[in-house]
């Protein structure tokens, strides 16, 4: 039998990633091969930007994908956002060469401000939502607090870009293929200051930082080449990341929806208080997920390195937090 269609919002549907996104999703990579779709896509209300959304409609609905049963195009949240499941915020302003993410906050915030608003007005209590637009952290952070009808573990920020790179980097340097490398993880926020952590990671049961065992590259070579991958590509392309932050969102909605099977995936989550983070900071932690839900992996041991780089990230979402509070 089929079954009932999911709901997927996207903002920023005209965008460079929502050009990646869309078709991906029509097609099932997101929800399954039996899961069809309804896609209701949010630009803002201006005629080049309302008409470039119509041109991307047009070549989603020439593709032909059987699980789309519907696409909508609008420019007001409140439509967008009606009963939908998953929603995929992605619409914001990207940086250009020389800039750090968050400064982008004051061009951004006020969108998750808005956003959060609306979904909390008239989307499913259910509703799984990925901030993407930059700084993703706190813009998650933001829409959260502008939700309070809606339960806070709804509210997630994307780091599975950087989970991703960092799995790439560990594969090619220990000479090993991605799909073997097991229990990564990247802590606090999408900026340079994420700590992509290797220590507990293995490959076929061994561990992978003593296969590594190089301390200088892990602290002066990866950590920076993770952190600082996104300002080389917008240095490379003259554009930030478009292809590869799709691809990220697709495995983030996807393993949250249909699971993990045991592994560990990254995702940015309210904490909960765990290892030390405050509750409610959006901050990326090593999760499983199964049933639609995630779940932190407890107990890790945390070294003075590691604390020392966990603290570093966190001191800058409580500065990020700190700035958007006349907002909230
Ligand atoms: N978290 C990550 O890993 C990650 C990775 C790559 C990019 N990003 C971020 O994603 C965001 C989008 O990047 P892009 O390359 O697609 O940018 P883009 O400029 O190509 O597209 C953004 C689109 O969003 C639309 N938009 C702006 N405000 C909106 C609003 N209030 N409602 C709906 N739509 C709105 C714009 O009209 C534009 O079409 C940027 O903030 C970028 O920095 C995050
Ligand atoms: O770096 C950016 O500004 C875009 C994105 O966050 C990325 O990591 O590629």
């Amino acid at each position: 039998m089929t079954k009932p269609a999911m709901r997927v919002a996207v903002t920023g549907a005209a965008g460079q990633i929502g050009y990646s996104l869309l078709f991906r999703i029509a097609s099932g990579e997101m929800l399954g091969k039996d899961q069809p779709v309804i896609l209701q896509l949010l630009e803002i209300p201006d005629e080049k930007a309302q008409k470039a959304l119509k041109g991307v409609i047009m070549e989603v609905e020439d593709c032909a994908f059987p699980l789309l049963q519907e696409i909508t195009a609008h420019s007001d949240p409140m439509t967008a956002f009606k009963d939908i499941d998953v929603a995929l915020l992605v619409g914001a302003r990207p940086r250009g060469p020389g800039m750090e993410r968050k400064d982008l906050l004051s061009a951004n915030a006020q969108i998750f401000t808005a956003q959060g608003k609306a979904l909390n007005a008239v989307a499913k209590r259910t509703v799984k939502v990925l901030v993407v637009g930059n700084p993703a952290n706190t813009n998650a952070y933001i829409a959260m607090k502008s939700a309070p009808d809606l339960p806070k573990e709804n509210f997630t920020a994307m780091l599975r870009l950087d989970h991703n790179r960092g799995l790439s980097q560990l594969a090619t340097k220990a000479g090993v293929a991605v799909a073997d490398i097991k229990t990564f993880t990247v802590w606090g926020n999408h900026s340079p200051t994420m700590y992509a952590d290797y220590r507990f990671a293995t490959v076929g049961g061994k561990s992978l930082k003593d296969m590594i065992n190089d301390q200088d590259w892990n602290a002066n070579v990866f950590l920076p080449t993770v952190g600082k991958r996104g300002a080389a590509i917008i240095d490379a392309r003259g554009l930030s990341s478009a292809a590869s932050a799709a691809n990220a969102a697709i495995d983030h909605i996807r393993d949250w929806v249909l699971g993990t099977n045991g592994e560990w995936v990254t995702m940015g989550i309210p904490s909960d208080g765990s290892y030390g983070i405050p509750e409610g900071t959006m901050f990326g932690f090593p999760v499983t997920c199964a049933d639609g839900k995630y779940t932190i992996v407890q107990g890790l041991p945390i070294d003075e390195f590691s604390q020392a780089c966990i603290n570093k990230t966190l001191a800058e979402l409580e500065e990020e937090k700190a700035g958007v509070a006349h907002l909230l």
